[in-house]
């Protein structure tokens, strides 16, 4: 077997080769615009042949920004398109593929790749952790009513306006106002402009056919919106709020939920921590679905990766890290001060011994070391180490990605 980068020729060959992979015959030719694939930049991928040539596994990587705790944007790879054919599977060619792949982007200089997992246990060795999360919240309108606000000594906010238009009417006010939104949410990811000049992915950047409900503050400034479809049928379903603060947050999830001929709204996407449940007069009345993973992370450089995100308490951490895939070990000393962290080699006693896997769900701050310390996976050495990582990995919001890749 032999892998190579590809070129823009191969699109066609890389396109049926993971379309073989999924069983899934192309809608349409590959360089149809309007098809998830269509973003893919060849020069980023990789294709994976048999010693007498036959195309048999893919892999390439999207150029993103991701925004780490404490609003810091970095670039990240975003893995995508990975597929061997059913013919050659288990035979290690994904292995090889992730190999070539990583040893790459180290060689770029690249510190972080992410992806999302068609299934959960293929990524873990490869040293992927699942780092943020997400839920489907499905509501009742009889019972979504709001409860108001009730902060003792609190004003409420000035109330905003809300106007309903085509997605393709507004596609240029939907782009910046996710480029905004992106930018403060940890765990998000850009949406290359590619991305909507191709209308690849999902809605809205995509052609299926939307309404997008825009909000505006007080003052008139855009600050939200939400990307939905009723479909003719009594659910109408949101594919995503996106909004600046929690009033526009709130303001367009009653807009869904107060739809006319409509008895269920389903709010896909929703970030763990989103106060909407608490905000329902009865508190039963969003049922929560489709809890799951949503994006992995692999930390391929960890001094740089833990420097390059924000910190919201001070304190030391030593952590003993071992990186099965890429055969490494390493301790580092953590310092944080003043929300920045130093992170060096260091032969202290460790406070913590964990896998890179690991160590990518911690990092953006959506999976607490309590949780994988008494999973087991995750040794703690001392009587204190488990409070002081819990202090130190904490963020001030919890991450969340919306964007589908
Ligand atoms: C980010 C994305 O693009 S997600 C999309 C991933 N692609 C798909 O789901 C398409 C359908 N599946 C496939 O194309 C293939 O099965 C792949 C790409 C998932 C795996 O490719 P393979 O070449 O078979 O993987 P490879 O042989 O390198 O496997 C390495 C190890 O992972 C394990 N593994 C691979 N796939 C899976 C799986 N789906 N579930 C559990 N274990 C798996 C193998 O058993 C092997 O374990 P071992 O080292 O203990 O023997």
């Amino acid at each position: 077997m032999h892998i190579r980068s590809a070129t823009e020729e191969d699109r066609e060959v890389f396109s049926h080769t993971l379309h073989a992979a999924f069983g899934r015959y192309p809608e349409s030719p590959a360089d149809g615009d309007g098809y998830w694939w269509s973003a893919l930049q060849m020069e980023r991928s990789l294709i994976a042949y048999t010693a007498d040539g036959r195309p048999v596994g893919t892999s390439g990587t999207h150029a993103f920004e991701l925004t780490l705790p404490g609003e810091a944007i970095v670039p990240a790879a975003g893995v995508t398109a990975v597929g061997v054919v059913p013919t050659h599977r288990r035979q290690g060619v994904l292995t090889a593929l992730t190999r070539h792949q990583f040893a790459q982007l180290r060689s770029q200089g690249q510190f972080l790749a992410v992806l999302l997992a068609s299934e959960a246990p293929i990524y873990g060795r490869f040293g992927f952790g699942p780092a943020t999360y997400t839920t489907k919240l499905t509501l009742q309108r009889h019972r979504s009513a709001l409860a108001g606000r009730r902060a003792p000594g609190a004003s409420a906010p000035q109330a905003g306006s809300l106007e309903v238009r085509l997605k393709d009417d507004c596609a240029d006010l939907v782009e910046g106002l996710y480029d905004q939104y992106r930018r403060k949410q940890p765990g998000a990811l850009s949406r290359p402009r590619l991305w909507w000049e191709k209308r690849a992915g999902q809605a809205p950047m995509s052609p299926d056919p939307r309404y997008i409900a825009l909000h505006r503050n007080a003052d008139g400034a855009l600050d939200g919106y939400a990307c939905y479809n009723a479909n003719g049928s009594e659910t109408l379903t949101v594919d995503e709020i996106v909004a600046l603060n929690d009033s526009a947050f709130t303001a367009l999830a009653q807009y869904a939920c107060n739809h006319d001929l409509t008895t269920t709204t389903v709010l896909e996407h929703v970030a763990p921590g989103s106060p909407l449940r608490w905000q329902l007069k009865d508190f039963r009345g969003g049922e929560v679905g489709y809890d799951t993973d949503w994006l992995w992370v692999r930390i391929l450089d960890v001094p740089r990766a833990l420097t390059a995100r924000g910190w919201f308490a001070d304190g030391e951490l030593v952590l003993d890290v071992v990186d099965p895939f890429l055969d490494e070990q390493n301790r580092y000393l953590l310092s944080v001060q003043d929300g920045k962290a130093q992170c060096r080699p260091t032969d202290r006693e460790p406070d913590l011994s964990l896998d890179i896997r690991d160590l990518g769900s911690l990092y953006l701050g959506g999976t607490s070391p309590t949780t994988l310390i008494r999973a087991g996976h995750i040794h703690t050495h001392n009587a204190d180490g488990a409070g002081r990582a819990e202090a130190l990995f904490r963020t001030d919001r919890l991450p969340h990605c919306l964007h589908w890749f």
